[in-house]
């Protein structure tokens, strides 16, 4: 009798090895077989691998897995010895609509290939979808403060959790890819949840992300920096009421978040300004970095689901303007 084999490693392509990606390729790579494709980190990766710090994970982490330049280079990369195609696409790239289905096609197989969102936002998901009606499509909700300094190296600190789930939910026979994803994640040492409705957890971390991000990009302040430049509570307080407006429009969505939470939320910002700890959102990153931001997926979405309700949201609206505007200035340069 033939000895018994080992099922093969599950197959995973990360698209888009930035900073939330590396943590989660090195993750993934405990437990997967893992590639990533890389773009302007790609030499340095090539040659040297991802270095980690990271205060959960622990510092100076090294490791080095297959990259490739693009998804083209990753489909003719498969063969029968790495896996005939990829069970996952873990898309970690920032959520601009309307180019990555393409750019991943090619190494998306019809019916096999999970695709996996790890990316803030609201309404992020019906492109892929409508893009692979035959694939599942999985929405992960990412708490996880981290940065790349030089090319391919990151650090990370504080927390890291995936809020987990099928996009659009109905869609989750209990054996899905969601699930299966939720166990790849911890067996490689993450924390991961399953929901059954996962867009619960978009609408909660929306209240952060929509108020912090476009606020301490347009002031180029991190969250404790900006509470500290009014010499009231002023700045505390226009962020609170931008999070309540974003509450009722989800709200208005069927996914109820009341007071309480939004000033949950806020005091895990103004719970930091006494160790003045601020926290620099990616989208404050990205201009600093001369980026394109994600005003679309994160503000401008929220407005447009407000106003379909008829929900008032003239902050968040403003401040949709104002973002929306500095998004295209970088864009002009
Ligand atoms: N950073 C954070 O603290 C957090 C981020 N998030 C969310 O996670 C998501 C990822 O953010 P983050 O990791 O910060 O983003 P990064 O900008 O650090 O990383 C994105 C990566 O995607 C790559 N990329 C983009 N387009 C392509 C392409 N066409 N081909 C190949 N590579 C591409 C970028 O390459 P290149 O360098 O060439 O541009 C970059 O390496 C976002 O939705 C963000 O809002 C959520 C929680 C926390
Ligand atoms: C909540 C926060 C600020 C860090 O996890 C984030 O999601 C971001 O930087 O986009």
């Amino acid at each position: 009798m033939s000895p018994p084999t080992n099922p093969p490693k599950p197959n995973i392509l990360l698209f888009g090895a930035g900073s939330v990606g590396t943590i989660y390729l090195y993750l993934l790579s405990h437990s997967c077989t893992v590639t990533a494709v890389c773009r302007s980190n790609y030499a340095t990766v090539s040659d040297h691998g991802f270095t980690i710090n990271s205060s959960i994970f622990g510092d100076n982490i090294r490791f080095k897995p297959r990259v490739v330049r693009d998804c083209s280079e990753a489909a003719a990369a498969l063969s029968p010895d790495s896996g005939s195609s990829y069970d996952y696409i873990v898309v970690c790239s920032k959520a601009i609509p309307g180019q990555i289905p393409e750019t991943i096609r090619p190494a998306v197989t019809p019916g096999r290939t999970a695709i996996v969102l790890v990316q803030n936002g609201i309404g992020i998901e019906q492109e892929y979808r409508d893009a692979f009606p035959q694939n599942e499509v999985v929405s992960c909700v990412v708490y996880l403060p981290v940065s790349q300094g030089a090319p391919g190296v990151v650090t990370h600190r504080e927390i890291e959790r995936l809020e987990v789930g099928a996009y659009p939910s109905s869609s989750a026979p209990s054996s899905s890819a969601a699930r299966r994803f939720v166990d790849l994640v911890k067996q490689g040492g993450g924390t991961a949840e399953w929901f059954e409705d996962v867009q619960s957890k978009r609408w909660i971390k929306l209240v952060v992300n929509a108020a912090w991000n476009p606020i301490c990009a347009l002031t180029r302040s991190s969250d404790v920096d900006f509470m500290l430049s009014s010499e009231s509570s002023a700045g505390t307080d226009l962020v609170r009421a931008v999070m309540l407006e974003i509450a009722d429009i989800a709200t208005a969505h069927g996914y109820p978040i009341g007071r309480e939470e939004v000033d949950f939320q806020l005091s895990r910002a103004t719970a930091r300004i006494e160790t003045n700890k601020g926290v620099r959102p990616s989208m404050l990153q990205d201009v600093e970095g001369g980026r394109r931001i994600e005003i679309e997926a994160i503000v401008g979405n929220t407005v447009r689901l407000g106003k379909e309700k008829g929900v008032k949201c003239e902050k968040l609206e403003m401040i949709y303007l104002l973002a929306k505007a500095l998004d295209c200035s970088i864009g002009r340069r």
